[in-house]
């Protein structure tokens, strides 16, 4: 038996979730698990529908990148993983989707703004949507750079990837992480349905406003105070 069963097992559980929670159809995302003290993580592999996928088809990866374990290609899109896993060394897992709300405001390179107290419930920020990638970024070593593209993002804005766990991608989709992966799952349909509620009070409301600043404050401490169900965690 492999010493990584716990890991794929686990790895294998969340992404489970996605078809589950509406958040994938057919191979359209991948979930990974980071176990830092064996400094390798497990990812879905590319290309294996929900449907057919099996504990056993997970990938082990070096955080290094090459894979560790594994009879399957891993995901297209380890490489952005491991970007992430490398400079974030708080976050245990890392969720990507084709959810439609949230990829329609990343295909419409826009930030989704805090309109409501369900987003304030979860952070203070607008979601950040970062910019296109340049042509030679795409050219050369295209996933890898998109980890760097959510790097610079968070970096130029300010943001930090404790607060702020989950980011749109101009043309592409969205990434989410967590401190564990059923945090970075949780976070995929927060994302989704946030997405969802504010394209549709952008269409019921082209100028709708955005939430006033001590409703955000109020709902975000309510969820994240000292005494709250996250801030315990
Ligand atoms: O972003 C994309 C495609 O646009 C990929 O995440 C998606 O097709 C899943 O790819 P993998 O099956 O994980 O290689």
């Amino acid at each position: 038996m492999s010493q990584y069963q716990d890991l794929k097992q686990a790895c294998y559980e969340a992404n489970m979730q996605l078809p589950k929670l509406g958040l994938v159809l057919f191979t359209f995302g991948n979930a990974s698990v980071v176990d830092r003290e064996q400094g390798v993580f497990a990812i879905k592999p590319s290309g294996v529908p929900y449907d057919t996928l099996r504990p056993d088809d997970i990938v082990i990866m070096s955080l290094g990148g090459k894979v560790v374990e594994g009879t399957k290609r891993p995901s297209s899109d380890t490489k952005t993983h491991a970007v992430l896993f490398n400079h974030w060394e708080h976050i245990g897992g890392i969720v990507h989707t084709h959810s439609t709300y949230a990829t329609s405001w990343a295909q419409a390179q826009l930030d989704i703004p805090i309109l409501g107290t369900t987003h304030a419930d979860h952070l203070t920020a607008d979601i950040p949507c970062a910019p296109p990638m340049a042509d030679a970024m795409i050219a050369g070593d295209y996933e890898h750079q998109t980890g760097w593209q959510i790097l610079n993002e968070f970096q130029r804005r300010g943001l930090s990837p404790t607060e702020v766990e989950m980011v749109l991608l101009s043309n592409h989709a969205p990434f989410t992480w967590g401190k564990t992966v059923e945090k970075a799952v949780y976070n995929s349909a927060v994302l989704e349905e946030v997405a969802r509620m504010a394209y549709l009070s952008c269409t019921l409301r082209p100028d709708v406003p955005r939430l006033k600043d001590a409703l955000i404050q109020k709902h975000y401490d309510r969820k994240h105070g000292v005494n709250s169900y996250y801030g315990q965690s």
